[in-house]
């Protein structure tokens, strides 16, 4: 599996204003490998997510491209029709937590439901299909999936009103996971999760990027990307502004913006980033982050480009 994405950008065009959420978002994933996409709120990490499997709404404008190559064939993710990604890639190519679970579960559906009609809708029908040999499968596949997330039995037979934030959340990744799909893309899973849930999610996604899937983490918790992912992007206003392996990046960061990051984090001294990020409607033409940073000076007010600095890529003219 190697999902290869090449100057992505994603434009949404309003009454009176267009919003640049992502700016050539390049980035490779590759089987076995955890890819972390960090950075503050805004900075257009959700929208590349739903770039990638076809969920943006009739406003978004998408240019580049995003190869999702399995066992010898290549799906072009971006130049795929609504069809063939509900019917060959959600779920089964691609799987996807996403960040707000319960509005991705249906209301009137036990999450036991939901799961068994996921898993019957995965699988081929057995040659002999008992009816009630298949349900009694189905349904321990459901608690096998529920148990990998640690999801009490007991919640499967909740609607999604009766669950809480947490268990709401290791329902949708227990929905995303089930089909074992070879790249998931895992759009903040530990939201809402108490510390020994955020450990195990984090475990069990680990142990299926050990097993040979791809796994996007998208996340501001930097604590969980350090303890799933192999690699890390730091976005800022809709860019990757740094890019590397996140041991390096997180102990030695290049870019001033990734530098704030680490510093703000309650271990650092919580020393907040001043200021706030720019307009997505109104970027600058020049650096984006200039306007926070202390390093700046003229040369910052021609955009700089993702470049390899002392072997790190970062978009910076004044690298720390
Ligand atoms: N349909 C839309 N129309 C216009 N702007 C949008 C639309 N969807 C998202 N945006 C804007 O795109 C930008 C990026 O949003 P996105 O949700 O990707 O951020 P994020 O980095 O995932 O942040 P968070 O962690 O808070 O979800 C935001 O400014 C958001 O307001």
């Amino acid at each position: 599996m190697t999902l290869t994405v090449d100057r992505l950008s994603v434009r949404f065009r309003l009454p009176h204003a267009t919003v640049d959420a992502v700016s050539d978002v390049s980035l490779r994933l590759r089987a076995g490998e955890c890819v972390a996409l960090v950075g503050e709120s805004g900075c257009g990490k959700s929208v590349m997510v739903g770039a990638l499997l076809g969920l943006l709404p009739g406003n978004a404008e998408v240019a580049g491209t995003a190869t999702l190559t399995t066992d010898g064939s290549t799906v072009d993710l971006l130049d795929t029709g609504e069809d063939e990604l509900s019917r060959t890639v959600r779920g089964r190519l691609v799987g996807l937590v996403p960040q707000s679970p319960t509005s991705h579960l249906t209301p009137v559906h036990t999450v036991r439901r939901h799961l068994t009609e996921t898993i019957a809708a995965l699988r081929a029908s057995p040659k002999n299909p008992n009816r009630r040999d298949r349900r009694t499968a189905l349904n321990a596949d459901a608690d096998a999936a529920a148990g990998a997330v640690g999801l009490p039995t007991t919640a499967l037979d909740r609607y999604p009103h009766e669950l809480s934030g947490g268990m709401a959340q290791r329902a949708v990744t227990a929905l995303a996971l089930v089909g074992e799909p070879a790249l998931i893309l895992a759009d903040e899973p530990t939201s809402g999760l108490d510390t020994p849930l955020v450990h195990r999610t984090l475990d069990e996604l680990r142990r299926l990027v050990d097993a040979g899937h791809g796994v996007l983490l998208i996340t501001h918790d930097l604590d969980a990307a350090a303890r799933l992912a192999d690699t890390v992007a730091v976005m800022y206003a809709g860019r990757v502004v740094e890019t590397g392996p996140l041991t390096e990046v997180f102990d030695h960061p290049r870019h001033p913006y990734t530098r704030g990051l680490v510093n703000a984090l309650p271990r650092n001294g919580f020393r907040p980033i001043p200021g706030m990020p720019p307009e997505l409607t109104a970027l600058p033409a020049g650096c984006p982050f200039a306007s926070r940073c202390a390093d700046a000076g003229d040369d910052c007010d021609v955009r700089p480009e993702l470049s390899i600095h002392n072997g790190r890529h970062v978009a910076c003219h004044r690298p720390c």
